[in-house]
């Protein structure tokens, strides 16, 4: 049985670090997709980078408590994870777009991200204005009472991102938030990102060089299971020169890092 919780116990607390792993391990299937990732990471908004198959969907569905770790450290907003810890406490302030997300096509988007709030375990009198408030963040106000199953891609994906925000979570995982979206919705959604990162940790993945570079504070770049570099976006672009495959200077710090990576693996 659920219990709604008070507006106490929901309180933001402060946490030296929102993620802090150490040696971490995660399985995906049989494969160690994170394989000895150290990480420490606080409020603001975070680029998660890697090459396809470098483990970023596995350390965010870990991160979102969904994956058990194999091994290693992770404590989640001062609260170690891992084995039988109780993780309710965790999860009502965390918000996580997963990749692929379900949801009931014959829900409205209000009855579907109130849903979301519900099953956060938010306090039932409070969950109307929160679910309106992250619908109106996303740009959903004129969609709030359409159906899941009538909306477009990137209207989806924004549904997603509401679910996301509805409980002001204190930590905010997104995996390739972006997908789908049009030009517009993206310049908006940066401006979303930094707003949210102003007050809670964010950590974004991403394949997009540019959206790291105009919404985060801090790039983490992993590869093979492990955090291979990290730092700020002007940082990653110091990484690159002018052969170096790419449109903008972060690209190219982005390419010349991993191509130092293969070379460095080959040896
Ligand atoms: N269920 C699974 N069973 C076996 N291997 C898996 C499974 N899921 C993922 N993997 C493998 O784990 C590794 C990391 O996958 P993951 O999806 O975390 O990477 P990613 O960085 O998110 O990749 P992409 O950028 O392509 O989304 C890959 O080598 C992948 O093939």
């Amino acid at each position: 049985m659920m219990r709604a919780v008070s507006a106490a116990e929901t309180a933001a607390t402060v946490h030296p670090w929102a993620i802090h792993a150490e040696a971490l391990r995660v399985r995906a299937g049989r494969h160690l997709a994170v394989n000895g990732l150290d990480l420490a990471l606080s409020t603001g908004v975070h680029g998660l980078l890697g090459p396809n198959g470098a483990g970023k969907t596995t350390l965010i569905r870990a991160l979102a408590t969904v994956l058990a770790p194999a091994g290693g450290q992770l404590t989640l907003l001062g609260r170690s994870v891992g084995g039988r810890s109780d993780l309710r406490s965790v999860r009502r302030a965390l918000g996580y777009l997963p990749q692929h997300f379900g949801f009931y096509p014959r829900f409205t988007v209000r009855e579907f991200v109130g849903y979301m709030a519900w099953l956060k375990e938010m306090h039932k009198a409070d969950i109307p204005a929160a679910v309106q408030r992250a619908v109106d963040r996303v740009g959903l106000t004129a969609k709030a009472d359409a159906r899941m199953k009538t909306l477009s891609g990137g209207m989806l994906r924004r549904a997603g991102i509401a679910q996301a925000i509805v409980n002001d979570p204190q930590l905010l995982l997104l995996d390739e938030p972006t997908v789908g979206l049009d030009p517009e919705q993206r310049l908006d959604f940066r401006e979303l990102l930094r707003d949210l990162g102003t007050d809670s940790c964010v950590l974004v993945s991403t394949h997009l060089v540019e959206d790291v570079v105009a919404a985060c504070t801090d790039v983490v770049v992993v590869n093979e299971g492990r955090l291979v570099w990290q730092g700020t976006p002007d940082a990653l672009a110091a990484q690159g020169a002018k052969g170096d495959a790419g449109d903008s200077p972060a690209e190219r710090g982005y390419s010349a890092l991993l191509r130092r990576q293969r070379m460095e693996a080959a040896r």
